[in-house]
């Protein structure tokens, strides 16, 4: 046992008491420094993971996001069949958005269900899933509808989904999204979840600018030959289907699962034969659905997209 004395406290190389109690000092301002941080870190304990997903592609991206958060409490808000109605999410949840690609854009029919949906200043993630093709602007239209609608956007993400019209004989991105796709979006809640411990408050959770977000390569002389084969199909007048159809009607056996799985309400229970190409948005729900694949959408551009967008492109995020 020391006994106090002046000479204790005296710096010297000799001195063990000194450099005992010098340590125990460093300890003692790492651990309140500890306690400060887990005192005025965030935390987040429910999420609601918001998407439209007809070919269950989103979906699966958005699940894996939000598992990877390790967050417990999660509120699926799924508007592929209905809108969200009108929803608050407040400023101690975390918002994931994750929607499809539709021609560049978000799905539209997807952006118009999300209307009713406001945050305050919610810390939200937004994600589009798109063919391999290209995502162009949706991303930044899924930020220009969060940012005024209350959200504050805090990651981005572009992942690749298989493509709705690939089939066996035109496959595009089939079977996307697979094992390494899901563990990096897991990865990619993983890291949204350090980011929100790691700000000590609301302020110093800083938003991202989803259009820093690096755009995945595009080979240019497959890319040339798309845009040729394009022009020439506009300028042959070839006649695009409007919707899928019943290729042999014997094989359709009624069950109805299309008339479940439309998103858009094309389908009428009793009258599966028939869809309704004013209400179609060609998400091919019903074709991928069909048990008896009695449901097609053979279109011109799976062929142009499964030869020209050969090379599977990767997810890529920012936050
Ligand atoms: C009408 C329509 C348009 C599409 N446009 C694009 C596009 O511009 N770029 C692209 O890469 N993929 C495009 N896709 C493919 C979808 O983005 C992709 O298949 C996505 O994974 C579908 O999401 P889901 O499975 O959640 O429905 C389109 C699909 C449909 C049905």
């Amino acid at each position: 046992m020391y006994v106090l004395n002046r000479r204790m406290f005296q710096r010297g190389k000799d001195n063990n008491f000194f450099w005992f109690h010098e340590q125990s000092n460093i300890f003692f301002h790492v651990k309140v420094y500890l306690c400060y941080i887990k005192e005025n870190s965030m935390t987040v304990n429910e999420a609601y993971l918001i998407y439209f997903s007809p070919t269950h592609t989103s979906k699966q991206i958005a699940e894996a996001i939000v598992h990877g958060t390790g967050i417990k409490n999660i509120l699926p808000i799924n508007v592929t069949q209905q809108a969200a109605g009108e929803i608050v999410i407040p400023a101690s949840a975390l918002a994931i958005i994750v929607v499809p690609v539709y021609g560049g854009h978000v799905a539209p029919l997807a952006m118009e269900r999300l209307q009713g949906i406001r945050g305050l200043d919610t810390p939200t993630v937004l994600v589009v899933v798109y063919g391999n093709r290209a995502y162009e602007k949706a991303l930044m239209e899924l930020d220009a509808f969060a940012i005024p609608h209350g959200m504050k956007v805090i990651a981005g993400a572009t992942f690749i989904g298989e493509h709705s019209y690939s089939t066996d004989e035109h496959p595009i991105a089939v079977g996307r999204p697979d094992d390494s796709d899901l563990a990096l979006a897991a990865e990619f809640g993983k890291k949204i979840r350090k980011k929100i411990e790691t700000a000590d408050a609301m302020d110093t959770l800083y938003p991202v600018d989803v259009r820093a977000i690096k755009r995945p390569s595009q080979p240019f002389i497959p890319l040339f030959r798309f845009l040729r084969k394009v022009i020439k199909l506009r300028k042959s007048g070839t006649p695009l289907p409007r919707a899928p159809w019943v290729e042999n009607e014997s094989v359709c056996t009624h069950c109805g699962l299309c008339v479940v799985r439309c998103p858009a309400g094309a389908i009428t229970k009793g009258d599966e034969l028939h869809t309704d190409e004013a209400k179609c948005i060609k998400c091919c729900a019903c074709v991928k659905a069909c048990t008896k694949k009695a449901r097609v959408y053979d279109t011109p551009f799976a062929t142009l997209l499964s030869d020209c967008f050969k090379k599977q492109k990767q997810p890529q995020t920012i936050l």
